[in-house]
C-alpha cells in the first residue's frame, strides 16, 4: 500500500495487526517546519553514533541526539546515547503532543539524515526501558522520505510504505512494535537532508 500526499490535514489511520499508525500530515504548517528544521540541524548535539550488529562496532548511516529529563537513559544495539536536557522548541511538542493528543513521553530521539545514503535499517523499538506496547510519535522536517513497515514472522501479511513528508506526525501505538519492524531505506532519489524527532517515554526512570 502507499499512501499519497494528502491536501486534506484529516489524520489517516492504518490498523496493522495487533497495532495502529496515525499519520497527521500536516500537524506543524510548511513554514513552521522549515524554521524548526534549520534550528534543530544548528542546535542540536548531533553525534553518529556506534553501535554493536553482532559483536562487531558499525557506525550508524545518520547523526542522532538524544533529550529528556533527568534519569531517561536509552540504549538501543549495545550503546547508550548522552543524555541532553531539554531545549525549549523540543518541550514545546512534547507539551503540544500531550495537551492536543494525550500522548505522554519524557523523551526524544532525533535523527538527522543528511543524504539519501543516510537511512534505518529494519528493527523495532522495542527496548526494554519503553515498557510495552509503548506510544511513539515521530515528526518529520526536511526533505519527504519513505517509511516502510513489516511483519515480524508472517511473510505473508503486506507491507505498508508510508510517504514522510515534512510537518507531518506519525504515531505508532498498541503492538506495532511487538508485531512490525520498520525502517527508512536509503534512496538515489533524494534530494534534501532530514530531521526526525520521535518521542518516547521511559518507563524505567
Ligand atoms: O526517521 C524516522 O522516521 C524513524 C526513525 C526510527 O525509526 C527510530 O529512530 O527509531
Ligand atoms: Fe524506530
Amino acid at each position: 500500500m502507499q499512501s499519497s500526499l494528502f491536501a486534506s490535514a484529516e489524520p489517516q489511520r492504518f490498523m496493522l495487526q495487533g497495532g495502529e499508525l496515525t499519520l497527521y500530515p500536516q500537524w506543524v504548517s510548511e513554514r513552521k517546519a522549515c524554521s524548526l528544521f534549520r534550528w534543530l540541524e544548528k542546535s542540536l548535539a548531533w553525534e553518529q553514533s556506534v553501535i554493536q550488529i553482532y559483536g562487531r562496532p558499525v557506525v550508524i548511516p545518520r547523526l542522532n541526539a538524544w533529550y529528556g529529563d533527568p534519569g531517561c537513559n536509552y540504549q538501543y544495539s549495545g550503546y547508550r546515547l548522552p543524555l541532553n536536557a531539554w531545549l525549549d522548541p523540543l518541550s514545546e511538542i512534547r507539551t503540544r503532543l500531550h495537551d492536543e493528543l494525550g500522548v505522554e513521553t519524557n523523551s526524544v530521539l532525533a535523527n538527522l539524515y543528511r543524504d539519501g545514503q543516510d537511512s534505518v535499517g529494519w528493527h523495532s523499538d522495542d527496548e526494554p526501558e519503553l515498557g510495552q506496547n509503548p506510544v511513539i510519535a515521530s515528526l518529520s522536517l526536511g526533505g519527504e522520505r519513505r517509511f516502510s513497515f513489516r511483519h515480524r514472522r508472517d511473510k505473508t501479511m503486506p507491507p505498508l510504505h508510508l510517504t514522510l513528508t515534512p510537518g507531518s506526525l506519525l504515531v505508532m501505538s498498541g503492538a506495532v512494535q511487538h508485531n512490525w519492524h520498520h525502517c527508512l531505506p536509503k534512496s538515489r532519489k533524494v534530494t534534501a537532508p532530514r530531521i526526525n524527532l520521535t518521542y518516547r517515554k521511559v518507563v524505567t526512570v
